[in-house]
């Protein structure tokens, strides 16, 4: 074997543009061979269904594992070394390993891994990228929310942390060795300048930033970027970390993710109408599935983040395919499950 495999984890809030860079990366890799790990919260493999349907030649569905497990942390030991130690098994062994964490995981457990006996032989953490929606932070959704945290601590008396939401900001901030700053686009440049000292301001260290729309850094940017992580986990400790040192598990409850099944819909313009009140009306922090509208030939890939929606047609349903119409739905934990079914079906 020659030396280790370089491994770059990508983290990010939920629909930070993890997705969307990662498709950049692969349509110009410039022949790299390169393999990747996506690990989604809410089963529905949206992310891993993007990007095996983004026709880079180089990028076989082999090269693409999905862990639908939902938080890569909680599951690194259940999940991903031994996925890893399959991908080192493999008789054509990538150049480079991509990670797509979820939007709701710290990465902190993650590179942790890497210091395995078996997996710190083989691969070492290039980097980690963390992405950033600057238009979110701008608009301040990720600074606390004093009014909603006090109802959340009246709703539920363990409440023991700050904003969940912003924690885990700071958190996915504090792991970086790069940070993308996306979705400049959304921003005039005095807007960008309070992004940029935002996210200064919430970590310590002292990341390289650099500025991107639609996920677009130079390959060469994000990757070689030969920090070897693993060795430096001391220094990126999240909150939860700092106050538990004995290393407690951390859990998911602060966030609620489920399924909606629609049946046929017959327009699409009047359900994105409708997603956009709903999403408005319960807090929902993201929102992505693909949808059946009756008489179309291309199913349409819908996503939202806030209440910022996108959809486009992202491809044909193929012969045999059934027809469904999923959404998975990303919230603070007590969505109102019934009431979102309802309202979405309406
Ligand atoms: N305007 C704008 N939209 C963007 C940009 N980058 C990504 N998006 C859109 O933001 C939405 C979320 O992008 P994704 O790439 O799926 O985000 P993600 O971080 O992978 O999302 P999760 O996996 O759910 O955490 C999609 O609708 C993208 O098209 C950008 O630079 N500008």
């Amino acid at each position: 074997m020659t030396g280790k495999i370089p491994a770059t984890v990508i983290t990010g809030f939920l629909g930070a543009g993890k997705t969307t860079m990662i498709r950049n990366i692969l349509q110009n890799a410039g022949g790299r061979r390169i393999a990747l790990i996506i690990n989604e919260f809410g089963d529905l493999g949206v992310d891993g269904d993007v990007l095996k349907g983004c026709g880079v030649e180089t990028c076989t569905e082999d090269d693409v594992i999905e862990l639908t497990n939902g938080c890569i942390c909680c599951t690194v030991a259940d999940d991903f070394i031994p996925t890893m130690t399959a991908l080192l098994e493999r008789d054509k062994r990538p150049d480079h390993i991509v990670i797509e964490t979820s939007g709701l995981a710290l990465p902190q457990p993650l590179i942790a891994a890497f210091n395995w006996p078996d997996i710190r032989t083989q691969v070492t953490v290039d980097g980690v990228v963390t992405v950033v929606d600057s238009a979110a932070v701008a608009a301040g959704r990720f600074a606390e929310d004093h009014d909603k945290l006090a109802a959340q601590r009246v709703a539920d008396d363990n409440l023991d942390h700050e904003s969940p939401i912003e924690e885990l900001f700071e958190d996915q901030l504090t792991a970086a060795d790069l940070i993308v700053l996306n979705k400049t686009d959304l921003l005039d440049a005095a807007g960008l300048d309070l992004v940029r000292h935002e996210v200064a301001a919430r970590t310590a260290r002292k990341p390289v930033l650099v500025e991107a729309s639609q996920g677009a850094v130079p390959v060469s940017v994000l990757l070689g970027l030969n920090v070897g992580t693993e060795s430096d986990i001391a220094n990126r400790k999240s909150h939860h970390e700092l106050e538990h040192e004995d290393g407690e598990e951390h859990d998911h409850d602060e966030f609620d993710s489920f399924v909606v099944a629609l049946d046929g819909v017959a327009d699409a313009q009047v359900l994105i109408e409708r997603l956009r009140h709903v999403i408005e009306a319960h807090d929902i922090l993201r929102l992505k599935g693909f949808v059946a509208i009756e008489g179309k030939p291309m199913r349409l890939l819908i996503q939202a983040v806030g209440s910022r929606i996108d959809s486009y047609f992202d491809r044909p349903w193929a012969a045999g395919e059934p027809r469904d119409s999923r959404l998975v739905v990303i919230g603070l934990a007590g969505l109102d499950r019934a009431a979102i079914e309802q309202a979405i079906r309406a």
